[in-house]
């Protein structure tokens, strides 16, 4: 039966205390300004945000609360039921009608803000999201922290000062408790600190990085952004691959921010750029957005980069490998960003290929290393089969796979089902085929235009076409609920792609299958795929085994050494232990001294906390 959130909460034992207004530090209105000071501020300098450790309220430990001193505004009245009210963080648009150069706008907008709570799309299976999700299978996993004074985890939500409006959201996104990489990064990005986090597929990323900057523009005060021209100052950027990840991180964190305030919108290529401009002309707070419509709106001046604090980069290898990693430069150090260390910059992905993380150093300072999980490895929820088929047997085989698939299935119905291929043809025509025989699909690839891509990932996510046929466009980030199954029709050439690929599936503590068709021109694959199954205690066929010791070793970035050591560390930590000390410090940071030393190593906690793994 369903239930609604609130039932849920209400029965589950929640973790995250009411606002106890007697014991929170109450907000003082020391930082209040009246509307008719604010527009006359037009030719203020903008206060550019200080280095990260001399933020307010950055300095202390994750827990006990930044509130106090802050001087956040007091929310208006009858709003103060609800703890601390956003400040208001201003861009000041002239008397465009922006609608945000005030506070009372800020309020005005919070009541109309449309309730993202009632728009859960029918999933195929018609249950809702997050429930029965059983996080308890990722509670053992080993996690690596590296850097200085790491700050210690949380157990719970109720020991992170995120602030009342966003624990309520928290709830009713019916999140019991943080998972681990939330219980580890959450900490460490509200301390101000520079991150590169690594974890599963579908262990909770997106609100790993979206709490700490929500609740740190919340808790900002009073920002004064400049006005000049037609520009738009967002304070947090949030980067991301795809356009379909960019959609889908701009629906989480529009849920994360409901009511607080926040205003978050998302860019990207392929759809009319003038709805874009109309929601960031209306302001803007955390922006979402894929890197090549972010250039372009840079380039016609439309947004400026200079007050942003928070930097994240979801799916981060990708965005640093060859492809994106120019366009990524230009933006984070050619355009009018501030720097690093000034700035808060976090790097998340499921992998991170070595010469990726000395890449992505340049990005960071002083910053923490995070490893939920071996880096690139994929989670054990998932079962992973490999299966020898020649090419010109791979249709018959993946019917036979569709077939059996129906006849387990519920009611006869399909099990939403994933299949990756090389090219765009390629989808193409198996989907055709697949139609033809009787297996209703659809495609996503980058010759389509973004409303068909759109419209096929919503006929898949409503089990309307219970079949996906993709290329990589679908392989990183996409979190579709009750995806059972995904098929590597085609093998990818990296085996990282692979993880991504099979993450689609076996998400949030649930179960998955994935199945691959492996043939002779896979050689390249057999090693790094039999030691990733073998890692994730996997069956791995005997004949897999033995095209391993044969072929030679590939289907890698340098991620792995090969052998024995599974290369999935912080590359400053390997460095060291190789005498090569250029990287410690987090690309040339000054504060480099306590890696100086091998024995200091082993999780980088303050002293006295135990070891990083746990
Ligand atoms: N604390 C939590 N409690 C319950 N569900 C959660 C929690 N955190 C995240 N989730 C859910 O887990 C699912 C996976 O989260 P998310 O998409 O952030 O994973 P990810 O680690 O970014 O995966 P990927 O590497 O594939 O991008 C989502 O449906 C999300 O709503």
């Amino acid at each position: 039966m369903r239930t609604s959130w609130a039932d849920s909460v209400a029965s589950s034992p929640s973790e995250i205390p009411v606002s106890d207004n007697s014991s929170a530090p109450r907000p003082t209105r020391s930082a209040y300004v009246p509307p008719h000071l604010r527009n006359r501020q037009a030719s203020d300098a903008p206060s550019l945000p200080g280095p990260a450790t001399e933020r307010p309220g950055f300095s202390g430990t994750a827990s006990g609360s930044r509130w106090n001193g802050g001087g956040a505004p007091n929310p208006e009245p009858g709003h103060s039921g609800s703890g601390y009210g956003y400040t208001g963080a201003l861009v000041g648009r002239g008397g465009s009608g922006g609608g945000w150069n005030n506070r009372n706008r800020g309020w005005d907008k919070r009541e109309r803000d449309v309730n993202p709570f009632d728009d859960v799309v029918e999933q195929a299976s018609g249950e809702q999201e997050n429930t029965g999700i059983n996080f308890d299978a990722y509670e053992d996993i080993p996690v690596e922290t590296s850097g200085e004074n790491v700050p210690r985890p949380v157990n719970t939500f109720a020991e992170i000062d995120l602030g009342e409006l966003l624990n309520q959201n928290i709830r009713r996104c019916k999140y019991v408790k943080p998972t681990p990489i939330q219980r580890h990064a959450i900490p460490i990005a509200l301390a101000g600190r520079d991150l590169m986090a690594c974890a599963q597929t579908g262990s909770g990323k997106t609100a790993a990085f979206c709490f700490p900057i929500i609740s740190g523009i919340m808790r900002e005060q009073y920002v004064q952004r400049p006005r000049v021209g037609r520009a738009v100052y967002p304070l947090a950027l949030i980067l991301s691959p795809t356009r379909e990840l960019s959609c889908q991180i701009h629906d989480e964190a529009k849920k994360f921010s409901y009511q607080t305030g926040v205003k978050v919108v998302v860019a990207y290529g392929g759809a009319p750029i003038n709805q874009q401009l109309r929601e960031l002309d209306r302001g803007v707070d955390i922006l979402v957005a894929t890197p090549g419509r972010l250039v372009d709106l840079l380039e016609r001046a439309i947004l400026s980069l200079m007050m942003i604090r928070y930097l994240a980069l979801d799916e981060a290898d990708r965005m640093l490998d060859m492809g994106f990693e120019p366009q990524i430069r230009k933006i984070v150090e050619q355009m009018d960003m501030p720097n690093r260390g000034v700035r808060q910059t976090m790097l998340f992905s499921a992998t991170f290929p070595r010469e990726i993380q000395r890449l992505a150093s340049d990005f960071l300072s002083n910053y923490i290393f995070l490893a939920v999980g071996r880096v690139g490895s994929s989670t054990d929820l998932i079962v992973q089969r490999v299966e020898f088929v020649i090419e010109s047997d791979k249709r018959s085989h993946l019917m036979d796979l569709l077939h059996a698939q129906r006849e387990n299935g519920a009611h006869g119905k399909q099990a939403l089902t994933l299949v990756f291929v090389e090219t765009k043809k390629g989808a193409d025509s198996l989907e055709h085929w697949l139609c033809m025989n009787g297996f209703p699909a659809t495609t996503i690839h980058g010759d389509r235009t973004q409303q068909e891509r759109e419209l096929a990932l919503r006929s898949f996510k409503t089990g309307k076409t219970p079949i996906l046929v993709a290329t990589d466009v679908a392989a990183r980030g996409l979190d579709i609920p009750h995806v059972a199954h995904v098929v590597n029709f085609d093998l990818p050439n990296d085996i990282d792609d692979y993880v991504h690929r099979i993450g689609r599936t076996g998400r949030a503590g649930k179960s998955g299958l994935a199945t691959a068709f492996f043939n002779e021109g896979n050689l390249s694959m057999a090693r790094p795929l039999a030691e990733l199954m073998q890692e994730a205690n996997q069956e791995v066929p005997a004949w897999l085994t033995r095209y391993a010791s044969w072929a030679p070793y590939g289907g890698s970035k340098n991620r792995r050494s090969g052998g024995g050591s599974f290369g999935g560390r912080d590359f400053r930590r390997e460095s060291i232990f190789g005498k090569n000390l250029d990287y410690y410090g987090g690309g040339g940071n000054s504060d480099s001294a306590a890696y100086g030393v091998p024995s200091n190593y082993g999780g980088g906690y303050a002293p006295g906390v135990t070891s990083a793994w746990d």
